[in-house]
């Protein structure tokens, strides 16, 4: 694995970065056909995620979008270690996260908690809800044994959930009212990052926005930090302060939500906003959508890997893999924005580089 070449201003200038994240990288080994085995070639990798840079503040909600594939759930996975990264650093209270192991790990798990898209695969389906509960809440001793009812029950009603609900099994309780037991379940550990990978996408649009609203009203009376993994950009809009928007395992572009979607810099972004359908055409970008198929991540182009679909590279954009700078409301990876590099100018398009505000 080549090292991480990709600069980028950490945020320790940011006050409040509960979570820094720097040079993380990720691969999985990919599938190698009978042929080249026996060919002595070397295995191929699937490149999830390279050099990614990011810094979650405490109490924000940061946005993660980009198309399938690009590698939202990889990150979200590396960063509560249920996959080990190749390289990079995780930070957290000042303890190496990529590196924890045994007691440390497990605090870390409790404070960093994942919450699925389907919850109902990870949920018994013969336990009841005070059962899973009361699991979660003894093996974390998270209260001594004769609070743990009394808990239950403040959970179920901080998730909007009637008290009887804690006598039901699973399959009583629609996808919405699923979710809303991943969440008691996570907050019981008393987390404060709660992890939500496309925690709506399966749901009604009526049931999303209850579930959406929950998740609002919660970061407001606990004061969590959430990072909000999701396809639709309506609801990333919605809900979040930041926004990181990831293109084949890189992050590309990170600013603030109204900056994001009034005035996207990175052509990616563009192309992603102006292809949503899920937006309102003022806050579309002008911009085309994007064309082109998205390569594959067992062969990412050289130098930006979105050059191949870019309307705007130019020679630089092969050779040399754009680092993320700060761009006023953010940061963004283009060399169209770099400030100490020239871009060729093109008859009849606005010179975009070198003009951040
Ligand atoms: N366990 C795995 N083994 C092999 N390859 C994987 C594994 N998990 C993810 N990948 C590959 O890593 C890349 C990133 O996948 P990932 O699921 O993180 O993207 P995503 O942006 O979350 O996509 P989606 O929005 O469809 O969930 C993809 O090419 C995917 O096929």
């Amino acid at each position: 694995m080549s090292a991480p070449t990709q600069t980028h201003t950490p945020s320790s200038t940011v006050p409040d970065t509960v979570l820094e994240v720097s040079g993380l990288t990720k691969t999985f080994p990919a599938g190698q056909s009978l042929l080249s085995r026996l060919r002595g070639q070397p295995r191929t990798v699937v490149q999830a995620l390279t050099d990614v840079h990011l810094s979650v503040r405490r109490g924000e909600t940061l946005g993660i979008v980009g198309e399938s594939g690009c590698g939202k759930s990889t990150l979200a996975r590396t960063l509560v270690r249920l996959y080990d990264a190749d390289s990079g650093s995780v930070r957290y209270g000042g303890a190496e996260v990529t590196t924890l192991a045994g007691a440390d790990l497990r605090a870390y798990n409790r404070s960093v908690q994942m919450i699925f898209q389907d919850p109902y695969s990870s949920l018994n389906p013969r336990m009841t809800v005070e059962q899973v509960l009361r699991e979660v809440l003894g093996v974390h001793k998270m209260r001594p044994p004769e609070q743990i009812g009394a808990r239950i029950q403040e959970l179920l009603s901080l998730v909007g959930l009637p008290p009887e609900a804690s006598g039901r099994l699973p399959h009583e309780f629609s996808g919405g009212q699923r979710q809303r037991i991943g969440i008691a379940r996570a907050l019981a550990l008393e987390p404060e990052i709660l992890i939500a990978d496309e925690l709506v996408s399966a749901l009604d649009v009526s049931v999303q926005a209850q579930v959406v609203n929950l998740l609002l009203e919660l970061q407001d009376r606990l004061g969590l930090t959430v990072l909000f993994v999701a396809h639709d950009l309506r609801l990333v809009r919605h809900l979040s302060h930041r926004v990181a928007v990831m293109y084949l395992g890189r992050v590309v572009e990170v600013a603030d939500t109204a900056t994001l979607f009034a005035a996207p810099r990175h052509p990616y972004t563009q192309g992603l906003l102006a292809a949503a359908p899920t937006l309102e055409p003022g806050t579309r970008s002008s911009e085309p959508a994007i064309s082109g198929e998205l390569p594959s991540p067992l062969n990412v182009p050289s130098g930006c890997a979105f050059r191949t679909r870019c309307p705007h590279a130019f020679d630089r954009c092969a050779t040399e893999r754009p680092a993320l700078l700060p761009a006023s409301g953010g940061e963004v990876a283009c060399h169209l924005y770099d400030p100490a590099g020239s871009v060729p100018e093109r008859p009849g398009q606005e010179r975009q580089g070198t003009v951040i505000p």
